[in-house]
């Protein structure tokens, strides 16, 4: 075989050779050719180099070596165009005869698939398998291991169930509907050598509505499988949504808010939902805001998990808080919600005193280094420097802007209502505010029945009090409307009425035993007075319903002593408030002390310094009036 240095030494000797020996021939006759410029391309020949095609042709073929080369080049090619005519017959009658689907890892259909494939009886007899306790977003395992059975307990105790999976890389085949269907699990790079794992499905038919049927049919098995539990959506820094989670759906009666606030929920949300051709009719953009505000553990996230799962819509969590999220991401993450769904903004106020902060801050500069410079000194360390790159004009935008999206719910909670601004509040952004206050003794007493009624008696009492709410709701004397917009508050009175009563949560079941099995069996009517006294001890809007659902943890059986120690529990916590109230009372004394040393030493370095404080400006202004004092 002719390496290109062969072919390379050939070419070199021949043109050196016949270029000897044209020199001789050309010495001998140098009075002939001298100033003819006609003579050029003849001095060309003469040196060994064909002018025309055919004699090049001829002049490369004249050695062997390029001869070699220009066979395997042309057999080589040939062979190519042949491999690649064949692979594209292949293709062409493969794909009239198969359908082939692919599936990524980071796709909502991806899980569906793998659940209903492992609902095929010849992926559960793989012989070829992957151990695996995934879970593809369910609550229990897609196949399990014969012989183990699925056990609750487990998800408490962390004992994950084992569950097996066809392997990767090998081709797995079944019959669907009369189709041979193959498919293959296969893994491969992504970027940031990232491990993705695609599922390749090909189908035996010519006929596309096979595929259409199969996907339906996976999608509708995924749901089933997902029946009692919702999806919960995060974004990623690439700002795309990702599922993060499902959690089991919570009833709403496990959730005790004063009467008519519930129903006010749900009536809205599901009144919002079948209005899209009310809204498209009048050119109202289809989207509707609530804003939940109150005290800290009063249930306004609870409430919207329920209501979501009560709905049947996924909660896209958006978080304004997250590094790196700016105004244009957040338009984009808004802008790519699904039609129907609950976008959920929890603590709004916490990204808004960061950009407060961030405003304060280029308005104080000068001031602010100079104090953290100061805090430094003293071993104070700054506050963390703002995450978030959202602006309050960005997020209204977001909200409302042309490309926010139609049919979504926004849910937006705080603690802290007066540090909104009116223009994040205003309807059509927040169209309704609903405040969530410390528990009432009706709400101490309808969390205790919770706790306490039998299991047998729960199905009778919640369908009871649904009776009883929606008799409260039709009389809706008890309520007072709060504000200018269209949200319904009840009246602190309203929530002592006896008339309306909550249900309690599905009681939570360890291998067909549950620790209300363990404590005392009482009757509605015993739970129902022992309910009262427990309400008599707990004081009126003192305690969130967390803490007051603490406290009954700690009593999970024994309903008598959570009454019997209520009194003692209600005097413990108010003295570890006042405590922490003098803690923090003192902090703030000796901070403010701190502040007004550091304010006066700087004053006076200023002064020592000459006037650079009485600069123009309200911070010149502010130092100025200090000096007078
Ligand atoms: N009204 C309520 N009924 C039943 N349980 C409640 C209620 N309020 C709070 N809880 C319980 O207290 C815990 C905290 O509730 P949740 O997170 O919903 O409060 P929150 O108002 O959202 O608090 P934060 O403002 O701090 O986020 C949950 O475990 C929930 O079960």
């Amino acid at each position: 075989m002719a390496t290109p240095l062969l072919l390379a030494q050939q070419i070199f000797s021949a043109v050196s050779t016949s270029g000897v020996s044209n020199q001789h021939d050309m010495s001998g006759c140098a009075n002939i050719t001298a100033s003819n410029a006609t003579l050029v391309p003849n001095q060309a020949q003469a040196a060994g180099f064909p002018t025309d095609i055919s004699s090049l042709i001829t002049f490369l073929v004249s050695f062997s070596a390029l001869r070699d080369w220009l066979k395997l080049i042309i057999f080589g090619s040939a062979l190519e165009t042949c491999r690649r005519l064949c692979l594209h017959f292949y293709t062409k009658i493969y794909n009239s005869f198969f359908i082939t689907a692919r599936f990524e890892e980071d796709d909502s259909s991806y899980d569906w698939m793998m659940v209903w494939l492992s609902k095929q009886p010849s992926w559960k007899t793989a012989r070829d398998v992957q151990i695996s306790t995934r879970t593809f977003n369910l609550n229990s395992n897609a196949v399990l291991i014969e012989g183990e059975n699925e056990d609750p307990s487990s998800v408490v105790s962390g004992n994950r169930q084992l569950a097996y999976l066809p392997s990767e890389s090998t081709v797995h085949s079944f019959w669907y509907k009369r189709r041979w269907v193959r498919v293959s699990r296969t893994i491969r790079q992504g970027y940031y050598n990232r491990r993705e794992e695609v599922l390749e499905l090909c189908i035996l038919s010519t006929k596309h509505h096979v595929l259409n049927e199969l996907l339906i049919e996976a999608k509708k098995t995924y749901q089933e499988a997902q029946e009692n539990t919702i999806s919960i959506y995060n974004s990623d820094s690439h700002n795309n949504w990702n599922h993060i989670a499902s959690r089991p759906k919570r009833p709403l009666t496990s959730i005790v808010l004063d009467p008519g606030i519930k129903d006010l929920l749900i009536d809205d949300a599901r009144d919002f939902l079948a209005s899209k051709a009310w809204y498209s009719a009048r050119g109202i953009p289809f989207r509707r805001g609530y804003l939940l505000y109150g005290a800290p553990g009063s249930g306004k996230t609870s409430i919207i998990h329920s209501l979501a799962g009560e709905l049947g819509l996924d909660v896209y969590i958006i978080s304004l808080s997250r590094s790196l999220l700016d105004d244009t991401a957040l338009g984009e993450l808004i802008s790519e919600l699904p039609e129907k769904c609950i976008a959920l903004m929890e603590d709004i106020d916490a990204a808004f005193s960061q950009t407060l902060n961030r405003d304060l801050e280029a308005e104080e500069t000068g001031e602010k280094s100079e104090k953290n410079g100061e805090q430094q000194n003293q071993g104070i360390s700054p506050p963390p420097p703002p995450t978030s790159r959202i602006t309050l004009s960005g997020l209204l935008n977001a909200l409302d802007g042309v490309g926010a999206q139609e049919g979504r719910i926004l849910f937006a909670t705080t603690n802290k209502y007066s540090a909104l601004d009116p223009a994040l509040c205003r309807p059509g952004r927040m169209d309704i505010h609903i405040h969530f206050k410390l528990a009432s003794k009706y709400q101490a007493r309808e969390l205790y029945r919770c706790f306490y009624l039998p299991d047998s008696e729960a199905k009778e009492f919640e369908a009871k009090t649904k009776k009883a709410a929606e008799k409260e709701a039709a009389d809706d004397s008890g309520y007072t409307s709060v504000d200018e917009k269209t949200a319904l508050v009840p009246s602190s009175s309203s929530s002592d009425a006896g008339s309306v009563v909550s249900g309690g949560p599905e009681p939570v079941t360890f291998n067909g035993s549950s620790h209300r099995s363990r404590g005392p069996q009482l009757s509605p009517a015993k739970v129902a007075d022992l309910a009262a006294q427990f309400a008599e001890a707990i004081p009126e809007r003192e305690f969130s319903m967390a803490a007051l659902q603490g406290y009954l943890m700690a009593y999970k059986v024994r309903p008598f002593e959570a009454i019997k120690d209520a009194r003692a529990w209600v005097e413990k916590e108010r003295q570890e408030v006042a405590k922490k109230a003098a803690k923090a009372g003192k902090v703030a004394a000796t901070s403010s002390s701190t502040e007004l040393a550091t304010t006066r030493a700087s004053a006076y370095s200023s002064r020592g310094r000459g006037s650079r404080g009485r600069g123009s400006g309200s911070r010149g202004g502010r130092r100025g009036g200090y000096y007078t004092d």
